[in-house]
């Protein structure tokens, strides 16, 4: 058995309707723990960095797993969030960039573009993205600790 995860999800108002669609999926499945909303609720307009540091913020802590964040294109939920020092955030839009965006980059943060695509192929590649793990003993791991050490230095 996979543990659960402790899912952040947040939006700007560009990609509210996906958050809260992809929301309902995470609390209804068997591989989510728990999912916390750090907004914007249906009339929130609050801009999308805001939105992502607080999300990340809370992955850098510890207090969640990961993350899935959505505005108009995904571009700038990703940005802000890999400003948070320990965040390896990623916008992926396809099936084997979410799944190497675990099993390559350790990232922790998943962003879509309502805009972008389709929300059932959103819902799908959510779907996906909870059943991967990151194997600390892969060859990709040393690869992802050059990009922690570079940030701690
Ligand atoms: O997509 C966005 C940022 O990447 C956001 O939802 C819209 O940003 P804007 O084009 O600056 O309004």
């Amino acid at each position: 058995m996979t543990d659960k995860l402790r899912i952040v999800i947040g939006c700007d108002d560009a990609g509210h309707a996906y958050k809260e669609a992809l929301g309902r999926d995470l609390a209804a499945s068997d591989l989510v723990a728990s999912v916390t909303d750090v907004g914007v609720d249906a009339d929130g307009h609050t801009a999308y960095p805001t939105v992502a540091f607080a999300a990340a913020e809370i992955v850098a802590r510890g207090e969640a797993d990961r993350a899935l964040l959505v505005c108009g294109t995904g571009l700038g939920v990703a940005i802000a969030a890999n400003k948070v020092r320990g965040i390896r955030a990623v916008t992926a839009h396809d099936s084997f960039s979410v799944e190497r965006s675990v099993l390559s980059n350790n990232a922790q943060v998943l962003t879509f573009g309502q805009r972008v695509i389709g929300l059932e192929l959103a819902r799908r590649l959510a779907a996906e993205w909870l059943t991967y793990r990151f194997d600390e003993t892969s060859p990709s791991s040393a690869k992802v600790r050059l990009m922690c050490d570079y940030e701690a230095a």
